[in-house]
This record gives structure tokens, sequence and C-alpha cells, in this order.
């Protein structure tokens, strides 16, 4: 090689070398910038949002780094530590979880009031919370907004009409009694019930929603489903607490990430595979009837009634409804409704009758009062009946009081979607404006253990529930169901279901609790559960209590 070739072959080296380097310094310039964009500049308006807000005399002392992470850390006993804000700020305050998130909590009907007398409980729901939800229940009821929630509200809200829920009784019934014979074995032991009334509560819904048992819920059964929604509802939950976790790359990497996809995967295929066997089924009704001319008018309800349903269920409205022009649910949209009603329908309800059932064992004299109630209007007749339900009034308030305590929802959130202003007379700010855009939590549990609100919050108390002392409370001081248009639209559902699992109950066994039994520790977990089970002894009603 020529010394002119070394010199040249030089040069190109090194300008492949500056072109090389330039490249990468641009790269990691829009990178930077990409970072800076994305997430250090909301971060740096969020904190600096944060700082104002808890500057406003509506929170507790914070540090102006990690905000109230040591008082309100991010972990279930932190949501419990809220309960104590209610005696100092009883009205409400503004949450910082470290420097770059924070919330406003109500936890007092007046300010509760502010938000349910705007537009904003139909506003969207609170991202950071529901968000984690949506890979699973995707765009149902509970998550979707705007014209698309208002839309799929209207085309279910008749899927809970009277006539619709009356037949479902039978199903509440034959749960209950199969559920209450498998206890005969554990008569006068400590039994943890949360598992046995979570299955049952799935069992019924599926019954309900799809005229599906357990048995078909995916390839290890119903229980396999079961565990699948309790772990999901964890992980969601593990998710809100871990603010890295709020980044979707960094968790769908990480081992709580995966592990949420699978178990998504898994219920996803047991409710596709349910509603497509049922369209089968009713698109091959449907072709017979078109076969036969006399019944060609009116198919589909020809249609079910050939497939000997005895009652209407929840899929076969949302396989035939239709709106104003004509369009149905897309397989997607049924199926998101589907995992929403699985979810929302029997989580909440188990966590309602479980917790109902503690309340009645550790008071006995309410628990007989409920029992003669159930004996005097029902007598010897098997099943717990339409008519009777409307009689059942004391047992009615003994659960209408236990979820007062124990709110299987304890806290619901919503994006603003305009400016509010909260007159709070309790807190020294007195008065908060809360731009749009910012999230507001209700938090109902809170609410419902306030010493402004109820006399003796803590205590089990179902005559606060009487007709004569409901008259005096402000309407919004039970929030159990929520309230305002997007209030839960399986109230009367999950209020049937309770009446007659825990009446059919009472009329077999004895309920108690004492000093071998566990004393369940509340576990706030998107559903109000209970960390270590909830456990009471029980015996037939014929024998003593020793
Ligand atoms: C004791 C049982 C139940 C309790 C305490 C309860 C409570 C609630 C609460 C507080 C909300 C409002 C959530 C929010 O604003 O984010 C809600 C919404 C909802 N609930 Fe329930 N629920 C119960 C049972 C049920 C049942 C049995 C079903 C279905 C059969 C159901 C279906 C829904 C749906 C679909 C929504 C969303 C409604 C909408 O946004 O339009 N719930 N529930």
């Amino acid at each position: 090689m020529t010394l002119f070739e070394a010199a040249s072959e030089v040069v190109f080296l090194n300008r492949g070398f500056v072109l090389s380097s330039l490249i990468s310094e641009v790269v990691l310039l829009i990178a930077i910038v990409a970072v800076t964009k994305v997430y250090l500049v909301p971060a740096i308006r969020y904190y600096k949002r944060g700082l104002l807000y808890t500057k406003q005399g509506c929170s507790p002392p914070r540090h102006w780094l990690w905000g109230h992470l040591t008082v309100f850390p991010l972990s279930h006993d932190g949501m419990l530590k809220r309960l104590r804000t209610t005696a100092q700020y009883a009205g409400m305050f503004v949450s910082w979880a470290g420097p770059f998130t924070y919330w406003i909590e109500t936890q007092h009907p007046t300010t509760c009031a502010v938000l349910a007398n705007s537009s904003v409980l139909s506003a969207p729901k609170a991202e950071f919370l529901y968000g984690c939800l949506r890979p699973w229940i995707g765009d149902g009821l509970l998550t979707s907004k705007g014209s698309k929630w208002k839309r799929n509200r209207r085309l279910l809200t008749p899927a809970f009409h009277f006539e619709i829920l009356k037949p479902y009784l039978n199903i509440f019934n034959k749960s209950s009694y199969a559920m209450l014979e498998k206890w005969k074995r554990h008569s006068g032991q400590s039994y943890d019930v949360y598992g046995d009334v979570s299955n049952l509560t799935l069992d019924t819904m599926m019954q309900c929603a799809m005229s599906t048992d357990t048995d078909s819920g995916g390839e290890d059964g119903g229980y396999g489903y079961i565990n699948a929604v309790h772990e999901l509802t964890l992980l969601v939950m593990e998710r809100v607490y871990n603010p890295l976790h709020m980044i979707d790359w960094i968790y769908h990497f990480s081992s709580n990430g995966r592990r949420f996809r699978k178990l998504v995967d898994f219920v996803h295929e047991t409710s596709e595979t349910i509603i497509k066997e049922r369209k089968k089924e009713l698109e091959t009704l449907v072709q017979e009837d078109n076969d036969n001319a006399s019944t060609a008018t009116n198919n589909e309800i020809s249609s079910f009634k050939k497939r000997g349903t005895k009652h209407l269920d929840f899929l076969d409205i949302l396989l035939q409804t239709k709106d104003e022009n004509g369009n149905g649910l897309t397989l997607k949209e049924i199926r998101d409704e589907v995992d929403t009603f699985l979810f929302e329908g029997h989580d909440t309800t188990a966590s309602g009758i479980a917790w109902c059932l503690y309340n009645l064992a550790k008071h006995p004299e309410y628990q007989q009062r409920c029992r003669e109630e159930v004996l005097e209007e029902v007598g010897e007749k098997e099943k717990i009946e339409w008519e009777d339900l409307s009689k059942l009034t004391y047992l009615a308030m003994c659960i209408k009081e236990s979820l007062r305590l124990n709110p299987p929802v304890f806290c619901v959130g919503r994006e603003l979607n305009e400016d509010l202003t909260f007159n709070d007379k309790y807190t020294p700010c007195k008065k908060m404006k809360v731009e749009s855009g910012n999230t507001v939590l209700m938090q109902i549990m809170s609410m419902h253990r306030n010493p402004h609100v109820w006399e003796n919050p803590e205590v089990y108390d179902p005559e606060r529930f009487s007709a004569e002392n409901m008259k005096n409370r402000h309407s919004m001081s039970f929030l159990a169901f929520s309230a305002g248009p997007r209030n839960c639209i399986g109230r009367n559902f999950a209020m049937n279901e309770l009446r007659v699992v825990i009446g059919q109950t009472l009329r077999q066994y004895k309920l108690w609790c004492d000093d071998d039994t566990p004393q369940p520790k509340m576990q706030p977990n998107i559903i109000l559960r209970s960390a270590n089970g909830i456990h009471i002894k029980f015996k037939p009603v014929e024998t003593e209590i020793t």
C-alpha cells in the first residue's frame, strides 16, 4: 500500500466514524427529548401542582419530596390508614403519593355530593386505578366513558328489570342449599367461608348471566376461574401501589406483568368459549325457526323458548340487543361486558355476603331477630320467593349496616372534566377549587366510618337503617352502591342475592365467633377482602351452642 492509499483509507474510516457517532448522538438526543416530553415535563408539572394542592391546608403535613408516602404508604395498610383522617379532615383532604402523584379524597356526604351533583360521576374514571383493569375487563360498562358508556348502559338496563331478576331467585336458593349442605361437614369448627361464598356467587352469576354453571368455566372448571379472578385483583392492586409499574412497558416485562397477561388470557378464553357456543346455538335455533314459516316473525324470542332456558339471561340480551341504528354489539364488546359482569357481579357480592355473615356471627342478638323474621315470613317453604323479599325488612337493615362497615367497593375515582369548588366547613382550608383534569376519589369506607357523619361509627348497629332513622340522614351518607348516573346497575340483583343466601343460612345454622376464631384483617384489594379469610363457627339451628 502506498502512502497515498493509506492516507485515504484513514480519511474514509474517520468519515465512517464521524458519521456513526453523529447518528448515535442524534438518536441519544431524540431519546432525551422523548423521555423529557413523555415523563419529565408531566412529572415536573405534576410535582408543582402536588406541592400547591398540599399547601392549601387541606392535607396532613407532608414531606417536600415524598409527600405523604410515610403517612400513607402505597400498600393495603396505607389505604386503611386513611380511615383515621376523618377525625381531622372530615370533609376531604389531598393525598400526595411521592413527588409525582396526588389525589383529592372526599369522605363526607357534602363533599361527595359535589361530585354526585356535577356531571363528574359520569366522567372518565380515574385512569391510574381503572386503567389497570382495562386489559382484563376491556371497555365494558365499568370502565367505558362518554357516548359508548351511555349507549351500553341504555342497552343493558333492561337486563335488570324485575321481571328478568325474578326467576334468578330459584338459582340463589338452589346454590345456597348446595353450599349449606357442604357446611354440615364443618359444623362446630372455625371455618373460612370466603372461598365457598365466592364459588357460590360466581356459580350464580354464570347461571344468571349465561345459563352456564362453573363446571364449564374453563379447563380446570370454575374454581380455576375464581382463582384467576382473585389473583388478578391482587395483581391490579399491587400495580396501583407501585409507581414504576404504572409505566406500561416496565410492567409488561415484570414478572407480575407476565403473570397478569397469562391470567387475562385464561379468563378471556373462558368467556369467549361460552359466548361463541351460545352464538352458534342461537344461530342454529334461528335458522330452524326460519325454516318454519309460521314462526318467522319473532325468531329470536321463539328460539329462547325452544332452547328451554327458564330465564332470559344476560348473554341472550347482549347477543340480541340493537341500538336505534340497528347495530348490535361486536364479539369484543360482548366479551368486555361479560368479563365486567363476571368480575363486578361475583366478587362484590361474595365480599358483601361473607362480611355480613361475620357481622351477624359477632352479634347473636341481631342474628336471632333476622332468623325469627325469616321463619315467620317464609315459614316452611323450601325457597325464599320473590314476594317474601320485601317482608324481610330487618334482614335488609342488617345487610345495609354490614355494607356500611365493610363496603365491598370501598373507593371510586373520577378524572374531573370540569372545575369544581368544594366547600368544607370541617377542614382548615374551608374551600378548595379543583381544576378539571385532576383525580378525585370518593372514599366510601372512610365516609361510612366518619364520626362526623355516623355516631359511634365502628359499632355494628342495624337500627341506623330503620325507616325512622333514615329520614334524617343525608342521602349521600350511604354509598355502598355509589350514586348518580354511574351507580351500580346490579344493585337489586345483589340485594336479592344477599337476602336469599343469608336468609337461607340463618334458617339452617346458628353462627358465632369465639376466642379461637381468627379476627378478619380488612384488606382493601379493589374489593374489600380479609387478609386472613373470614372465619365463623356454625351449628345446625336445632343444636345448642356450648
Ligand atoms: C354487594 C354487591 C355490589 C356492590 C357493593 C357494588 C358496588 C358498586 C359500586 C360502588 C359501583 C360504582 C363503581 C364506580 O363508580 O367506579 C358499581 C358499579 C357497577 N356495578 Fe356493582 N356492586 C355490587 C354488585 C354488582 C352486581 C351483582 C353486578 C352485576 C350483576 C354489578 C355490576 C356493576 C356494573 C356493571 C357497574 C358499572 C356501572 C356503570 O358505570 O354504569 N354490581 N357497583
